[in-house]
């Protein structure tokens, strides 16, 4: 007798845990850890993976494996070995750990078919298959499972190459239109107020895919109409019909291109990095390189190198959809030796790349965060492009970080790990300064022309020289001097977090909720403030709390009030907005870049979206129209981020022939992260604010760990909060610093109140057990769903 230990699919602590089944006879040597399984637990039935296969079983009553659902394991032995280090290491079920890695598609069940690869190895079939297959040359797998005598044989004619198994993905790519359901904000908060187990599917679904046709939600989740309009009516979700793109690579030729000769400070990266693969060493490379410098380059050639020996390399990089750009230029490199993964893909087309490295027949993958999951088994190299973006961290459970992942499987591989940025976070470069990783340095920009000269424009002097509009004296006549020479120009606005908040245009005084710490938003129907978190409303007032002007004014102007102002001032310009709202259509960023690249128009005005990985020859002249707003918020890496963004956004400029120039128009000239922003200076940065990190204990100095309560009753958050303090500070070494209970930034979000208390570490031993210790001491309550805590190593968000 042969048993499997299967994790079942039920995510509550007491199950998380493998329970072990009778392997059937029929399904004996054939099945393996890493393969799905449905199996009989209590009243139910449920889907598991297989973790290990074993002769005896301490049980006495073993049930049966009902269903095998892979032929062959979704999950390597890499990848079950990594879970276990995830759920350690995060603190989350192991179930979850292991549905982070496979895409969604793998949880519908699809109609599977069995056919002989070609006629050739027809003769090298075994005689039971060779029947079988003689005639019909593809059956359905359900038919083929009750025909053989023992699933092993076809197994093993899969893996030698005679047969292939086919998923039958529906491809919906030849309608026109269809209607897609996107998520509203739905806190977790939220769900726990929903009953209905479909609607929560419906959400939970959203949440890991992201925008959705009605059709495939339907047919996935197995569901009808009704939980959708219910969840439309409120107010979860929108539904609106759209145009149906296709992978937006297929078809459009992509021109091959070639290695370029390398410049010396590329070649220095280059050769360090194709050395630690070729010694096999598991080295983590810091390649910090300005703008421009040429990173890309040096990730394609040393991805070159690890092709050459059979072996195969991921590559991360932020919101992908986000930067076709960069896309196109690992396919024309590689090929179809790439997959891609991105969010912008349906899940059947994010399924069918999945495929494509599951079966070997690509060698690239080039994706968004979860592709570090990608289950190559033979990786040379993982490249992590700017390393320094938060979305990088997964805010919801599991809560791992792309790089954590990365530097666990290079150690695993014994590969190279590549972090590139022209702002790595403060944690990244100073494990380089300290000789942990290595630091490779590129300061010149491939053109060898100089890093865009920057100016700063202090916005309080324009008013009070008269300057009332949105643009200062300076940048106007810039654009005005761009539009003549024909040249083209990127405005970017900052509002990461806030659309609208309110700013004394005097003194720089901005309007705060008094209990979240954050900027109030400007509600113009009943002129009045709102805390996005909290509620708290108040009256817009008529002059500046601080120094009495009367120039008080909601700020933070949108990018459509921005559009108009540039129509106003530049008439003849011609404009192209990039924002959520004009590129919520798959594939409408990939249009809007292009249309701009071939100069059909003259400004390209958008947010966030624009600051990276963009290179335009013909841009010279970049605009950041408010460079403080990212500095409002409550987090001790605001300035860090302000400072990364500055200089990306800079970084569009004069990357080619023709130099660049940029503009900042801020309030707060005088704060380091604007100023130093001004030469683009990396490393006084960095030691600037590592001395403010030092003494306010922050990383990298110390560690993070976030821990947040909530629960619909006041009272027990907070005696639920102290209890854990207490337990902390009792149980943690006193070189920890253990802070709160304090409410939340977001103090409570319909109903359910929220606490949170931080630990700052160094160095501590003990952390690990007493996280546990606490998650188990109220497992029971936490299991019931009303209380909730959440344990977050290295939060990137304190909200
Ligand atoms: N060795 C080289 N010779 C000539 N051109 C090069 C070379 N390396 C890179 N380039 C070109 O220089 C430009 C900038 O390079 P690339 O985009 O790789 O820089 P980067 O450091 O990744 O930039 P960023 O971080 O600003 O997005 C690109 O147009 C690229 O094709
Ligand atoms: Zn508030
Ligand atoms: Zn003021």
């Amino acid at each position: 007798m042969t048993y499997a230990s299967v994790l079942v699919d039920v995510s509550v602590r007491q199950t998380d845990r493998p329970f072990d089944y009778l392997i059937p006879d029929r399904w004996h040597d054939a099945i393996q850890p890493g393969m799905r399984v449905i199996v009989p637990f209590g009243p139910r039935k449920v889907q598991g993976f297989v973790l290990a296969i074993k002769e005896t079983t301490s049980l006495d009553k073993v049930k049966e494996i009902e269903e095998v659902l892979d032929v062959m394991p979704v999950l390597t032995e890499e990848l079950l070995l990594l879970g276990s280090h995830i759920a350690q290491k995060t603190l989350c079920f192991l179930i979850s750990a292991y549905q982070a890695m496979l895409p969604t598609a793998i949880k519908a069940v699809y109609k599977k078919h069995v056919q002989i690869t070609s006629d050739e190895v027809y003769e090298a079939l075994p005689t039971e298959l060779a029947q079988l297959f003689s005639v019909v040359k593809r059956r359905e797998w359900t038919e083929v499972e009750s025909l053989v005598s023992k699933i092993s044989i076809v197994q093993r004619a899969i893996k030698e190459g005679l047969l292939e198994i086919e998923y039958e993905v529906k491809n919906k790519a030849n309608k026109k239109t269809e209607r897609v359901v996107s998520l509203l904000k739905v806190l977790d908060e939220d769900l726990k107020n929903i009953s209905s187990p479909q609607q929560k599917d419906i959400i939970e679904y959203l949440r890991m895919n992201g925008q959705t046709s009605v059709k495939e939600l339907k047919e996935f989740l197995q569901i009808t109409d009704s939980p959708i309009k219910t969840l439309q009516k409120n107010e979860f979700i929108s539904i609106e019909t759209i145009e149906v793109y296709r992978d937006p690579y297929v078809g459009s030729d992509i021109e091959k291109s070639k290695p370029l000769p390398l410049v010396d400070e590329q070649r220095v990266a280059y050769e360090h990095i194709v050395s630690s693969f070729k010694e096999r060493e598991h080295k983590i490379h810091l390649l910090h390189g300005v703008t421009g410098s040429g990173k890309t380059e040096v990730y394609l050639q040393t991805i070159q190198e690890v092709l050459l020996k059979g072996m195969e390399a991921i590559v991360l990089v932020p919101e992908i959809s986000l930067t076709p750009q960069i896309v196109g230029r690992f396919k024309s490199r590689f090929g179809n030796d790439v997959a891609v993964l991105h969010s912008g893909l349906s899940i059947g087309e994010k399924y069918d790349e999945w495929r494509k490295i599951q079966r070997k027949e690509v060698k690239v993958v080039v994706g968004a965060r979860s592709a570090i999951f990608a289950p190559f088994e033979n990786l040379g190299i993982i490249i992590i492009d700017e390393e320094h973006e938060t979305t990088y961290k997964q805010d919801e459970h599991p809560r791992y970080h792309a790089r954590d992942i990365a530097v666990w499987r290079g150690e695993y591989h014994n590969c190279p790990v590549v972090l590139g940025s022209a702002t790595p976070t403060l944690e990244t470069f100073a494990r380089a300064q300290k000789g942990v990783y290595e630091l490779e340095t590129m300061s010149m920009r491939v053109n060898q022309g100089p890093l865009p000269e920057v100016e700063v424009v202090d916005m309080r002097e324009q008013l009070r020289n008269g300057n009332r509009t949105m643009f200062s004296t300076l940048l106007h006549e810039k654009i005005i001097d761009r539009l003549e020479k024909k040249e083209q120009i990127i405005l970017f606005l900052n509002r990461r977090g806030y659309s609208s908040f309110v700013m004394c245009r005097d003194c720089g005084y901005t309007i705060q909720c008094p209990h979240c710490e954050v900027s109030l938003t400007y509600h113009k129907h009943n002129h009045s403030l709102k805390c996005h978190y909290c509620g708290y409303e108040t009256y817009m007032p008529k002059q500046c709390p601080s120094c009495q002007s009367d120039h008080i004014r909601f700020f933070g102007t949108g990018t459509q009030k921005v559009e108009e102002a540039i129509t106003q001032s530049f008439p003849e310009a011609r404009v192209i907005r990039m924002d959520n709202d004009t590129t919520s259509r798959k594939g409408a960023h990939e249009k809007m870049l292009k249309q701009f690249g071939n100069g059909e128009a003259d400004i390209l005005l958008g947010t966030q979206m624009i600051a990276k990985g963009l290179d335009f020859p013909n841009v010279t002249l970049v605009g950041v129209l408010a460079a403080d707003s990212s500095l409002h918020l409550p987090d001790f890496r605001a300035s860090e981020r302000t400072f990364s963004l500055l200089t990306q956004v800079s970084g569009r400029a004069g990357r080619h022939e023709k130099p660049g120039e940029v503009v900042i128009q801020t309030y707060s000239p005088e704060h380091y992260s604007i100023e130093l922003a001004k030469t683009q200076d990396f490393i006084a940065f960095y030691e600037e604010e590592m001395k403010i990190r030092r003494s306010f204990h922050y990383p990298p100095f110390y560690y993070l760990v976030l821990i947040s309560i909530s629960h619909t009753d006041l009272i027990k958050v907070v005696k639920v909060s102290e209890q854990i303090t207490g337990y902390l500070r009792e149980n943690l070494s006193n070189r920890s610093i253990v802070l709160g209970p304090v409410a939340s930034p977001i103090a409570k979000i319909k109903d359910q109140f929220r606490y949170q208390c931080v630990i700052k570490y160094k160095s501590e031993p003990a952390l690990y057990d007493v996280l546990n210790r606490i998650q188990q001491f109220y497992q029971e309550e936490t299991d019931k769903g009303k209380l909730q805590i959440t344990i977050d190593f290295q939060p990137t968000m304190f909200m």
